[in-house]
């Protein structure tokens, strides 16, 4: 999956960020090439957060850059916004507004211009609930609303994604379909990061896998050996290690 001559869209190299003199992120880089999807595992703490802050261009590194399809967020963050949608913990969407009515607004705000039955195509094409579209947000699982968010970024054409914590909170079938979805979009080409302690999702998912621990990036794995090792044993290693040096 990891060839080299595959673009690379989201590049994170040599970053480093504090926070009043504690070193939140210590030096890490990683790519995320088209039509892969990385998977950032780390403890509590370890760093996943703030590293995606830089790339959605909400924090300033200390050091080293972020680049999303070329474009450096700390330099041109409206630039480097339009190529990536991200997926807090939480979606935020509107809650009065309908999943279809979020779309449009979202999409709208972002310059995107479609019309409303290619915004219902969209939802369709991520499976909300027929019956879903045209009701209020506030009535939603965490599952349908992190399908409008897919769809929002669907509609934005993003070049990249970012998910934060997915599928905490999902049922297992939510959490097989949140897979599917972004697996088809992996598909599709867009390169996506996912910030995770779901080390199942990592495994069953991701062409690579990247441990944080106490913002340093202590292992990286891609390609068949994601699936031959014992993930949970490999990432307790690596917190481990990591935690006693
Ligand atoms: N705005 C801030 N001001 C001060 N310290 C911060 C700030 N944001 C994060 N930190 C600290 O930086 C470190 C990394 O936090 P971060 O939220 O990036 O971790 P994380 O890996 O995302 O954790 P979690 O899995 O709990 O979300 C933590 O020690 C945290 O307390």
């Amino acid at each position: 999956m990891n060839k080299n001559n595959q673009t690379k869209i989201i590049e994170v190299s040599h970053l480093r960020k504090n926070f009043a003199g504690y070193q939140a992120v210590r030096d890490i880089s990683f790519t995320v090439n088209q039509g892969e999807i990385l998977a950032l595992l780390g403890p509590n703490g370890a760093g996943k957060t703030t590293t995606i802050n830089c790339m959605l261009g909400f924090l300033k590194p200390d050091g080293g850059e972020v680049h999303i399809d070329g474009i450096n967020p700390a330099k041109d963050v409206v630039r480097a916004r339009q190529q990536l949608a991200y997926i807090p913990e939480q979606v935020a969407l509107y809650p009065k507004l309908s999943g279809l009515e979020n779309l449009v607004y979202m999409s709208k705000i972002a310059g995107v211009d479609k019309s409303r039955e290619q915004f219902q195509q969209l939802l369709e094409k991520v499976n909300l609930p027929g019956h879903a579209i045209h009701k209020a947000i506030a009535g939603y699982s965490k599952g349908m609303k992190q399908k409008v968010g897919i769809a929002i970024a669907l509609a934005k054409n993003a070049r990249a994604l970012i998910l934060d914590e997915p599928t905490s909170g999902l049922d297992p079938s939510a959490s097989h379909e949140f897979s599917q979805l972004i697996r088809s979009l992996a598909g599709e080409g867009v390169a996506i990061l996912m910030a995770t302690h779901d080390l199942y999702r990592a495994q069953e998912d991701a062409h690579s896998v990247a441990i944080m621990n106490q913002g340093r990036l202590v292992h990286n794995i891609s390609g068949d050996t994601i699936q031959s090792v014992q993930l949970e044993s490999l990432y307790l290693e690596h917190v481990r290690v990591a935690s006693t040096c």
